[in-house]
């Protein structure tokens, strides 16, 4: 399930040579309209000049299988055949869908992935985990398949605005909570911002694909990179429903961090102490999340259609101490209800 990543000046030009190749027929570039203005520029020197531009609506709302259905129609009017090679340039919604879109194509086409955003960097781009989502339900419909490989160009967030950087973030505070007390405290020392992200694209890469070739196919250990998600893709799916209240993913995750931090302390399993350094460095970056008392139980019923679940129980990674997640955790509709509740009260 591994793939090589590639990350810093070299990532273009190695990724040039994998598309000059003799075995790829045609390449075809995924972007959204923003990577296609802001980003293809930069990409675009290191493509054959016969490349084939796809290009989708910006946004979750379209990470869909419309949008899918879009992408194969365009394969196939073009005649891609199975040595055609898909680059998804963009964040977590292209190389998301344009993974699950050439891994359905022909049974499978080769794709690469080419992240934008720092989340898509830090995370989404590696680790094969590719879909869609689904009657209002996060990634409901997907693959693990791998990438030919990731090139990682930092310059790209040059464009990205704080709010998305924000969101990227919070994915590198999980990985952190997850696997390295270290980084995190000394992370939260320091701030969040900072002019060049190159480090802490490559600590969060190697840290992910640590934990992906253990169990590639979130079988066990690899549940440890859901944790914040059970709550978090719960508080998104709830949100994405109602026009003008939407949070980005990051924004979501940052959010289950915090309640999924307060049941692992209901748990015995983190000090007050600890939840107390989270939720300060959470809420140093980032707004709470609008909802309201009356919501809470509808938010968590989301979470019965999470994929770690096994039947009814709902399995949540918790934190054993910072820095030491554990995974399989049982924990209730009513629980995640009440760590909303908690979260609502800070
Ligand atoms: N597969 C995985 O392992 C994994 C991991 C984490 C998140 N995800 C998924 O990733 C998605 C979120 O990804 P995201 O946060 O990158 O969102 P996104 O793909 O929607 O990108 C955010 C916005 O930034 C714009 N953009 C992208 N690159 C830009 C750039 N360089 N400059 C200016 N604008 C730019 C996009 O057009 C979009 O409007 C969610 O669907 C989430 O479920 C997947
Ligand atoms: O790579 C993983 O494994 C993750 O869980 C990373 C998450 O940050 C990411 O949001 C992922 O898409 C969630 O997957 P899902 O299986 O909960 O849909
Ligand atoms: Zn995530």
């Amino acid at each position: 399930m591994d793939s090589s990543v590639i990350i810093g000046p070299a990532a273009l030009p190695a990724l040039a040579e994998f598309l000059y190749r003799p075995a790829v027929s045609r390449v075809f570039v995924l972007a959204d309209s923003n990577t296609a203005r802001l980003c293809l520029p930069l990409l675009e020197p290191h493509l054959p000049a016969n490349y084939c531009l796809i290009e989708m609506p910006a946004g979750e709302e379209y990470k869909t299988l419309g949008s899918c259905d879009a992408v194969w129609g365009q394969l196939t009017a073009q005649r891609a055949d199975r040595h055609a090679v898909l680059v998804n340039l963009g964040g977590g919604v292209v190389t998301d869908l344009g993974g699950f879109a050439a891994a359905l194509y022909k049974r499978g086409i080769r794709f690469v992935q080419v992240p934008t955003t720092l989340l898509a960097q830090v995370d989404a781009s590696v680790g094969g985990k590719t879909g869609v989502d689904f009657q209002g339900f996060k990634n409901q419909l997907g693959v693990f398949q791998a990438p030919s490989a990731v090139f990682v160009e930092p310059r790209f967030l040059q464009t990205l605005d704080p709010r998305q950087l924000k969101s990227g973030y919070a994915e590198v505070i999980k990985h952190w909570l997850i696997a390295d007390a270290d980084a995190f405290n000394k992370h939260r020392r320091l701030g969040w911002l900072t002019e060049d992200w190159t480090d802490i694209i490559q600590e969060s890469v190697a840290l992910k694909q640590r934990i992906v070739a253990q169990d590639p196919l979130e079988a066990g250990p690899r549940k440890l990179l859901n944790f914040g998600h059970t709550v978090g893709h719960a508080l998104e799916s709830y949100l994405l429903l109602q026009p003008g209240r939407e949070a980005l993913h990051g924004e979501a995750v940052a959010a289950g961090l915090v309640c999924e931090s307060w049941l692992s302390v209901q748990r015995g399993l983190l000090s007050p102490e600890e939840l107390d350094k989270i939720e300060t460095f959470v809420f140093s970056i980032y707004d709470k999340l609008n909802f309201v008392l009356m919501e809470t139980t509808a938010i968590a019923e989301f979470a019965l259609q999470d994929k770690k679940n096994s039947g009814a129980t709902i399995n949540c990674t918790l934190l054993n101490g910072i820095g030491n997640g554990v995974f399989d955790q049982s924990v209730t509709v009513a629980e995640i209800a009440e760590s909303l509740r908690y979260y609502h009260r800070l």
